[in-house]
């Protein structure tokens, strides 16, 4: 499997109240062609590392290496959607903001947003639409710059659960049947079943400052059944890392 990023021993803190804040220590992680969660407490640094992967938050020490050219799109826990764009606008603002022809940047966002499953909803506002449609909308803006690595931030932790198990039964779907250019998902979530339901490697991390405690491998077949003994039996291994 090819290595798409490297992060060799990430060190982060921040400046707070005149104290510093050391939020990773150390961490080493290869991200390759493969779904990735990432688990740990509240205020580990979790997000700091998604943004870390990204290249939009420096590091005070070590190095994230990218082998050959490598792109992200962003989903976020809520969707940050302009409430005063149509949704076909939306997905096309990222491709608009590189300079993209408008024409083909909303040509690219119709198609993304058929991907989703909102063919015919281009037109309508973000008001207008539930809170797993908007996460779709989000998902579909994330995918139109064709990024190599899809980075989620507690992507279904704001949707009903119902809507939130859709949702990663999709995301799934669309990554493994190589409709996008996704090679990789970076996942942060708190929710263990989640991780196992979604993903190869789940990252446990230690509470601030972040190191990996440990990386448990789910080799289950896809679709999971929640409802397998060996589904139960990971779910049981995962809490006990984290516990
Ligand atoms: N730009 C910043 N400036 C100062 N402190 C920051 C900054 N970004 C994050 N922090 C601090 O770093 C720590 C880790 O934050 P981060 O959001 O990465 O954690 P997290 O594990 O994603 O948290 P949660 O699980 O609650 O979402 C927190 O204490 C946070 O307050």
């Amino acid at each position: 499997m090819a290595t798409l990023v490297s992060l060799i021993n990430i060190v982060k803190s921040f400046g707070e109240k005149g104290k510093v804040l050391r939020v990773l220590d150390g961490i080493s992680l290869d991200i390759g062609e493969e779904f990735i969660a990432i688990l740990g407490p509240s205020g580990c640094g979790k997000s700091t590392l998604l943004r870390i992967i990204a290249g939009v938050e420096k590091v005070d020490e070590g190095e994230v290496k990218y082998h050959g050219s490598v792109t992200y799109g962003f989903v976020f826990q809520s969707p940050t959607l302009l409430p005063w764009l149509t949704v076909i606008d939306n997905v096309a603002l990222p491709l608009i903001a590189k300079g993209v022809d408008k024409r083909v940047a909303r040509e690219k966002a119709l198609k993304y947003l058929s991907l989703v499953g909102l063919h015919g909803f281009e037109d309508f506002y973000p008001h207008e639409l539930s809170g797993g449609m908007r996460q779709r909308v989000n998902i579909a803006r994330a995918l139109v710059v064709e990024p190599t690595i899809l980075l989620m931030d507690e992507p279904f932790s704001q949707l009903d659960p119902l809507t939130a198990e859709a949702l990663r039964a999709e995301i799934l779907d669309l990554w493994l049947s190589g409709v996008t250019t996704v090679r990789g998902i970076v996942m942060v979530t708190h929710n263990v079943e989640e991780a196992v339901l979604m993903a190869d490697k789940i990252v446990i991390l230690t509470p601030r400052p972040a190191r990996i405690s440990k990386i448990v491998e789910v080799k289950l077949r896809r679709p999971r059944d929640r409802r397998s003994k060996e589904f139960q039996e990971t779910v049981d291994l995962v809490y006990e890392y984290v516990s």
